[in-house]
Parts: structure tokens; C-alpha cells; sequence
């Protein structure tokens, strides 16, 4: 038992609803705690980037016949290259001891919820379509096309967010000092019930 490590936390939430807000707020309170899986990628390496530590970097035979064979969380093509999440890379975060975190989509959460990983599964609600809308545009980091991308998606996303059974924990992200709050308590209040059964934390 004490071997084993910390079960991954998975994030979902429509675009906008402030996942990454909440994560950073989490990792600046607790640095040492948590950490991101690398991904894999077809595409070439740029200048600076180093194989195992940006991306693990894979012929797109090889990723493709990985993914076939139910490897991978998650994977997706963009810009004519694969990307994806591999079981194996969550289990080396867990094997270094911190809780992996996982933002995945709907899809996503529905493969590693088949696999062993054993994930906690948070799901962040915003308060409503037009509150998203309103802060991406604020955001300002999205084309019109993008935009309209992404709100298209949180219809759906919402909708199986809050399906009874798809989640462990809901957090309705309103006010982000109180989001932050139950997001932070529902986290803690796991981790130390794991370190209880004798699960290593790195607080
Ligand atoms: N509760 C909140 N109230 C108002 N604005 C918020 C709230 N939470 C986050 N924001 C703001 O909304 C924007 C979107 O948040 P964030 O980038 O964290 O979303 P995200 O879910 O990570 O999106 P993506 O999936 O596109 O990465 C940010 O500019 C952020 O500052």
C-alpha cells in the first residue's frame, strides 16, 4: 500500500469556466504537491525543447499503434499532428510521489475512467453559457471562430458535468475565491484521507 502513489486528480470543465485559474491558485499554494503528466507528440521538437521533458516525441507509426492499442487517455489531431495523454505517463508522476493532474474533456475522463488509475473526478460548472462567453472575451486570447468553438462545445459538456454519477465533486465556479475554496477543501480533505490508508503525500 505504501508504495503506491497518489490517485491522479482529473479537471474537466467547458473552456472558460476557469480551470487553469484554479489550478494555479493550487500549485502556488502547495508547490511540491502536484504535478502534469508529459504528453506525446508526432510533431518535431522545436529549438530548446527536450524529448521527455516538453513532450515525449514519437514516429506517428509508433503513436498510432500505441493509441490502437488503448495506451493513451486521451489523444487528438491538431495542425496534422497527434497528441495525447498516455497511461504511462500519469503512472511515472504518480511513481515520483506527486498527485498528476489531469484537465481532459468528456471524452477523456470516459477513457481513464476504464483504466486503473483510480482518479478523483472534479468537475468545474460555470454559471452559465453567457458567463463564459463573457469571460473568454475578456480573456482575449480567442478568433471569433474559436470562440464560437468552444461555446458551441459547453453545451454538452455542461450537460454531462452535471449528470448524477460522471463526477465525485462538483464546484459551481461563480465567485473564484469561493470556487477556489471548495476546490482546495474537497482536494485536502482527499489527500489526507489517502495519506491516512498510508499513501506518501508531498505537502
Ligand atoms: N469565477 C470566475 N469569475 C470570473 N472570471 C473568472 C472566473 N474564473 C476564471 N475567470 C476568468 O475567466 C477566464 C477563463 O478562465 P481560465 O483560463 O481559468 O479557464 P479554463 O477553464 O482554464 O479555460 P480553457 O479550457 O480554455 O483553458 C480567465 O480570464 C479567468 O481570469
Amino acid at each position: 500500500m505504501s508504495r503506491q502513489g497518489p490517485r491522479p486528480v482529473v479537471v474537466c470543465g467547458p473552456s472558460g469556466s476557469g480551470k487553469s485559474t484554479l489550478l494555479n491558485r493550487l500549485f502556488k499554494e502547495y508547490p511540491n504537491t502536484f504535478g502534469f503528466s508529459v504528453s506525446h507528440t508526432t510533431r518535431k521538437p522545436r529549438p530548446g525543447e527536450e524529448d521527455g521533458v516538453h513532450y515525449n516525441y514519437v514516429e506517428r507509426d509508433h503513436m498510432e499503434a500505441a493509441v490502437a492499442n488503448g495506451e493513451f487517455i486521451e489523444s487528438a489531431t491538431f495542425g496534422g499532428n497527434i497528441y495525447g495523454t498516455s497511461k504511462e505517463a500519469v503512472r511515472k508522476v504518480q511513481n515520483a510521489g506527486k498527485v498528476c493532474i489531469l484537465d481532459i474533456e468528456p471524452q477523456g475522463v470516459e477513457q481513464v475512467k476504464k483504466t486503473d488509475l483510480n482518479p478523483i473526478l472534479i468537475y468545474n460548472n460555470p454559471p452559465s453559457i453567457e458567463a463564459l462567453e463573457q469571460r473568454l472575451r475578456k480573456r482575449n486570447t480567442e478568433t471569433e471562430e474559436s470562440l464560437k468553438k468552444r461555446l458551441d462545445a459547453a453545451a454538452n459538456e455542461i450537460a454531462y458535468g452535471l449528470t448524477p454519477g460522471n463526477f465525485h465533486k462538483i464546484i459551481h465556479n461563480v465567485d473564484i475565491d469561493e470556487a477556489y475554496e471548495q476546490f482546495r477543501e474537497y482536494i485536502v480533505a482527499e489527500l489526507k484521507a489517502q495519506e491516512a490508508a498510508g499513501i506518501n503525500i508531498c505537502w
